[in-house]
């Protein structure tokens, strides 16, 4: 069996290349990382080891990889011949991979006739589908009507904490134990990738709304607080009392608003948000403030872990999220020069004002209390009042 991959970074060779080479596939990793693909070819395996007491190790064989800037024939050669197509490259990069799938199925649906499942592994609400609309804008009408009865884009849920590092072996890559991977298997064409370690799901929406709404916004709290308060990394904001208390207190907020929209049990929500907190604070890893916040502008999106559970929990719970808008204000403040987005959003806020920004990057409208809560919240962090 036939995996093609693209993205060999943390979660592409940490995540999900390990479970697919443990459920007995070949995985032809796509990426444009020279160093990474030619390293990939020459070892043929590479090792993943958990981030915890144990050490454990598992080695990851079966792999090679392509470089798909000069090599694009070979990505579509091997669509072509795939039996499941994953993707873990980051939302931005989605568009820019997709001229490549298009054209990977056009060969394939001349020659196979197998259906093919093609799984955006993101941190996202609706990955797959983004993708889908991406590669059918690169093919004709009557291509698309030969592609929906034999490709399926299942939407997905990707839960595993692989940060940032430099390892001697450049391969091997350090993850934490936990992992969730929950697939939308109504979206399913053919048999569903047997992969163990995959959940499938009928509703997705809850699985992916809890994690996003709590790993991924407990997460960027802890970076964008972290950060204004001139902390490095992750653990070492979850070591401070009154930063740890601001994740807690963001996380009521999300938590109340799932319990209510999905009618979730509030004890056991209560331990979810204790294990992720644990998580967060997992001495085995060092995940730096400025990966966790990386691209403050796409956080700062509609439908991402910030505004969208905003929005929602005044439309909901019909209350201020105070702890939320205090987040979304800190990511406002986020000017790490190492960050194009984050550049970007000061220069705005120089340039045409705070209120003018939040509207366009959030599309939140004046007739939301949330834009006035936002602005009082950023003004204490300008003034240094944390709570
Ligand atoms: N690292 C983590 O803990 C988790 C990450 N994710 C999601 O997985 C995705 C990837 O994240 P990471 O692995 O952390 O990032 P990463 O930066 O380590 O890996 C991304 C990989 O994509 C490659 N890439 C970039 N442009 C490409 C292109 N045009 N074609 C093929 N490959 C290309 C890069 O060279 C890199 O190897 C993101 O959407 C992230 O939100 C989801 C859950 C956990
Ligand atoms: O990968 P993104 O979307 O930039 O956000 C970083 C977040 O994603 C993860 O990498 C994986 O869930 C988390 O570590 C963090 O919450």
């Amino acid at each position: 069996m036939l995996a093609v991959h693209f993205g060999a970074g943390n979660i592409g060779r940490g995540f999900i290349g390990s479970l697919l080479y443990q459920a007995g596939f070949q995985t032809c990793f796509v990426d444009v990382n020279s160093e990474i693909v030619n390293l990939l070819n020459e070892k043929q395996e590479y090792r993943v080891i958990l981030a915890d007491t144990s050490q454990e190790e598992l080695l990851v064989k079966n792999v090679r990889a392509i470089n798909s800037q000069s090599e694009p024939n070979k990505v579509v050669d091997a669509i072509a011949q795939a039996d499941l197509v994953t993707t873990a490259v980051g939302p931005n990069i989605l568009p820019f991979i997709s001229g490549l799938i298009a054209e990977g199925l056009r060969k394939r649906v001349q020659s196979n006739d197998k259906p093919l499942n093609i799984i955006a592994c993101e941190n996202m609400i609706g990955g797959s589908t983004f993708l889908k609309e991406k590669v059918y804008e690169k093919v004709s009408e009557e291509e698309r009507k030969l592609f929906d009865p034999c490709f399926g884009f299942p939407d997905a849920a990707v839960d595993r904490i692989v940060p940032n590092q430099t390892n001697e072996d450049k391969l091997m890559v350090r993850v934490e134990p936990f992992y969730e991977w929950a697939v939308d298997q109504t979206k399913i064409i053919g048999e569903k990738p047997r992969v163990t370690g995959i959940t499938f799901v009928d509703d997705l929406k809850p699985y992916i709304e809890r994690k996003l709404y709590t790993v991924n916004t407990g997460h960027a709290v802890a970076a964008y607080l972290g950060y204004y308060a001139g902390i490095k990394t992750i653990n070492e904001v979850m070591e401070k009392h009154e930063m740890k208390t601001l994740v807690e207190k963001t996380l009521q907020e999300t938590g109340l608003l799932l319990v209510q929209k999905y009618n979730f049990d509030m004890d056991t929500h209560k331990e979810y948000i204790v294990k992720i907190l644990s998580r967060f604070s997992n001495p085995y890893i060092s995940d730096e403030v400025i990966r966790v916040g990386r691209s403050p502008i796409r956080k700062l999106s509609p439908n991402d872990r910030l505004i969208s559970p905003a929005r929602q929990y005044v439309e909901v719970v019909k209350e201020q999220p105070i702890y939320l808008a205090k987040a979304i204000a800190a990511a406002f403040i986020y000017d790490y020069q190492g960050d194009e987005e984050a550049v970007e959003l000061q220069n705005k806020i120089k340039s045409q004002g705070l209120e003018a920004t939040i509207y366009e990057y959030t599309q939140l409208t004046k007739e939301s209390a949330l834009v006035d809560l936002i602005i009082h919240q950023f003004i204490l962090l300008r003034e240094f009042i944390l709570d």
